[in-house]
């Protein structure tokens, strides 16, 4: 049975130029009216399709890394955090500083967005020609394998940036909420880039000058529970665009995988812990040392699961190429240079899937 259920779109947009997406249903209305059928479009080709049941092995876990002592410079801690974006390209951050209530609030005000009526999150779907609001993100093709997820994607940082229409202000605080939240992920990002500056060999605030604005782009996602999850992605396998990204995610259910020495290694929650992870610019400028590596998310018959993505970007003008600092022994770059506002319309024009950054590999490499 085919369950109707379109995003319709707004006319006008004003949007960031970065690209657009093909309108699709909302997995959330199609699973409310029938939970049981997967459409075709849903379906991944047999070698995409995640294998619920094959366990990987328990000792694969993500480095944690005490923010508190990277926030003194400890130069231990650096060290982890070093090699957890050499090796891993992913870790989690504990004692952080952002209130637990703030972060309850948050998940609080995501979930009453997902849960306003249809036609009320179609009031902030995205418009046309732009990519913030309602819908779903990377849809080029009527033919392409559909993520089982909807998303709100929204510019929260820094304030000027905040384009209303698309924002959802009809559940109460939702602003105010974000306002706070995105303003204490700022303070833990320029933290993470002071440390990974001095571990780059450069000053404290050198990564920080390729982002003057702070921008971040917030993502909140919704994989609703699926009837026949061995055969969906939630978000299939990609890297980020970002600088780094700054995930929250449920407490009490496993989504995300990393794609880690060959496996699909599951990130367990840690409690009030946050996912960092490396995005394509930082692996560019730091030639390749530090990974921006694969992840998608699985979903479950049991429950759906709620995660908010913030991704730090640098400015559109910035350059993003191999730093000085991080070239090889020979003095070689891996990687072209590119400004960052074209990185992005390349990364946001495509269907999600694997790392564009290799398109910026110099011959040879
Ligand atoms: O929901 C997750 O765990 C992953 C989300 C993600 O990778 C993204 O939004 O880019
Ligand atoms: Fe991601």
């Amino acid at each position: 049975m085919e369950v109707k259920c379109e995003n319709t779109r707004q006319k006008e947009d004003g949007g960031l130029g970065w690209g657009k997406s093909i309108p699709v249903p909302s997995v959330q209305e199609m699973v409310r009216k029938d939970h049981h059928t997967v459409p075709k479009r849903y379906i991944q080709e047999y070698e995409n399709r995640p294998l619920i049941d094959s366990l990987t092995p328990i000792s694969y876990e993500i480095p944690v890394i005490d923010f508190s002592l990277l926030a003194k410079r400890d130069k231990d801690e650096q060290k982890k955090l070093d090699s957890a974006c050499k090796e891993w390209g992913f870790f989690q951050i504990i004692n952080h500083g952002v209130g637990e209530e703030l972060i309850e609030r948050m998940k609080d005000r995501e979930a009453a967005c997902f849960d306003l009526p249809l036609e009320v999150k179609n009031k902030y779907a995205m418009g046309e020609n732009d990519l913030q609001g309602y819908g779903q993100a990377f849809v080029v093709s009527e033919e392409q394998k559909l993520d089982w997820a909807d998303l709100f994607f929204l510019m929260a940082y820094p304030p000027q940036y905040r384009n209303f229409k698309n924002w959802p202000l009809i559940v109460p605080s939702f602003r105010e909420t974000v306002e706070e939240y995105s303003t204490e992920i700022c303070r833990v990002s320029k933290e993470i880039l002071a440390n990974l500056s001095l571990l780059m060999k450069m000053k404290e605030d050198s990564l920080k000058e390729m982002h003057k604005v702070m921008r971040l782009g917030m993502r909140m996602n919704y994989y609703p529970l699926c009837s026949k999850p061995e055969l969906v992605l939630g978000i299939g396998p990609h890297s980020d665009s970002s600088s780094i990204t700054i995930l929250l995610q449920d407490d009490d259910i496993t989504g995300l995988q990393i794609h880690h020495q060959e496996q699909w290694v599951p990130v367990k929650p840690l409690p009030g812990a946050f996912v960092v992870n490396v995005g394509d610019a930082l692996q560019i400028w730091s030639n390749g040392v530090y990974k921006s590596v694969e992840h998608r998310a699985v979903t479950n018959a049991r429950k759906a699961r709620m995660s908010i993505a913030m991704f730090l970007m640098a400015d559109d003008d910035a350059e993003i190429g191999p730093l000085d600092t991080m070239l090889c022994d020979n003095g070689q770059a891996l990687y072209k240079r590119i400004k960052y506002i074209d990185y992005i319309r390349r990364f946001m024009d495509r269907k999600l899937e694997g790392k564009i950054i290799d398109s910026l590999k110099l011959q040879g490499q």
